[in-house]
């Protein structure tokens, strides 16, 4: 390679290492000041740092790159696009950056490559930011929907799918925000029915505005066959991706998290909602350990995508799980234990909009 071709290699590198690391300040700082996300801030922060210390290694001193830089000279400064200043949401303007990086990123891959280097850290770097990517858009498809979405009760199919109706209309004329079937014992053309009797009730019966959301707990097949909104999975059951592959990419997903590192996993794998729990002992399910209000305090301290506090939740404990910065719960016991579920669940949406 001639020097002068190494010139112009190191100019296209040093410019694509400042579009990336710009893209990277605009996604970041979205994270930062509009979502209040420290997980995806610093995930941003972390792969502008890791990238600038790649670059050094790969492409010689700083010193190099700059005196290869020639923006006077440079036939691209005057070329835009109209897309380049439209950015009609959030969304957009997440994707439109994150594209800027991971074409960067490209950028500097191959002209990396005719540099001599090989094996660099690039591709890898490029695969990060489609995951972020994906995070940053699928969040604010969340805030979306989940907007305003404070109370969500688990529901079991009763003793028969008459009770069962009953029970859930009851609910639903209360003003619940999201329902979920979720029930261990009933076999499964029982679920079927009981699944598909919610969500015609659902869509007949419900007069707020938006309907409440009916989640299928465990079940990605019977989720698709109710039709319900969303599917809910625990760390044991199938991961994200492969319900997905199931479901989709209408319907919600919600995963169950225990402790931080799997919520951060969670919304790196694509979940729509976290749930988070237990936080305390439960009539309606035993739990060995209890990560409480603390794991509570910390998802609420880091991370963005709508969270539901679960276990053991009721009106009398809630100003606890609301001190965490938490404003969604996930119950069941006090619905389905009252003798007054409606008004029990107007209790808990007062206490919950205060
Ligand atoms: C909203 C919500 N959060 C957590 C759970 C618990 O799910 P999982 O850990 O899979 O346990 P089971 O409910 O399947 O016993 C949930 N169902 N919903
Ligand atoms: C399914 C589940 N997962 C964690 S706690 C829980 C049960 C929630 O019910 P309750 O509100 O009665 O504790
Ligand atoms: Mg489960």
């Amino acid at each position: 390679m001639t020097p002068a071709e190494r010139t112009a290699a190191l100019r296209a590198i040093d410019a694509n290492f400042n579009r990336a690391v710009e893209g990277l300040r605009v996604v970041e700082d979205q994270a930062r000041f509009v979502l209040n996300d420290g997980f995806l801030a610093g995930s941003c922060k972390q792969l502008r740092h890791d990238l600038t210390t790649a670059l050094q290694s790969v492409c010689g001193s700083e010193q190099d790159r700059y005196a290869a830089r020639d923006t006077l000279a440079d036939v691209g400064t005057a070329i835009t696009s109209p897309q380049e200043t439209e950015r009609q949401s959030l969304a957009q303007l997440a994707a439109a950056n994150w594209q800027r990086v991971s074409q960067a990123l490209r950028v500097i891959e191959e002209f990396a490559k005719l540099l001599g280097v090989s094996g660099s850290p690039f591709e890898s770097f490029r695969y990060q930011t489609y995951t972020l990517a994906k995070a940053f858009v699928l969040n604010e498809r969340s805030q979306q929907t989940w907007l305003g979405r404070q109370l969500y009760v688990l529901i079991d199919g009763e003793s028969s799918e008459a009770e069962f109706a009953k029970l859930a209309q009851t609910l639903i004329e209360a003003g619940v925000h999201v329902l979920q079937l979720r029930d261990k014992r009933l076999d499964d053309r029982a679920l079927l029915a009981r699944g598909i009797h919610l969500r015609k009730l659902i869509d007949e019966t419900a007069s707020s505005d938006p309907k409440p959301l009916f989640i299928m707990n465990d079940r990605p097949d019977l989720a698709i066959l109710t039709r319900a909104d969303g599917v809910h999975v625990g760390q044991d059951e199938l991961p994200v991706s492969e319900v997905r592959r199931l479901v989709g990419t209408t319907m919600q997903i919600g995963v169950s998290t225990h402790n931080l590192t799997q919520a951060r996993a969670a919304v790196l794998a694509g979940a729509d909602y976290l749930g988070c729990g237990p936080t305390f002992p439960s009539g309606t399910k035993h739990f060995a350990d209890f990560p409480g209000t603390a794991f509570l305090q910390q998802v609420a301290a880091e991370l963005s995508l709508p969270a539901f506090a679960i276990g053991g939740i009721t009106l009398s404990n809630l100003s606890a799980v609301q001190a965490t910065g938490f404003t969604r719960v996930a119950v069941s016991g006090v619905i389905s234990q009252s003798i007054d579920p409606a008004a029990e669940v107007q209790r808990l949406l007062a206490a919950l909009r205060s």
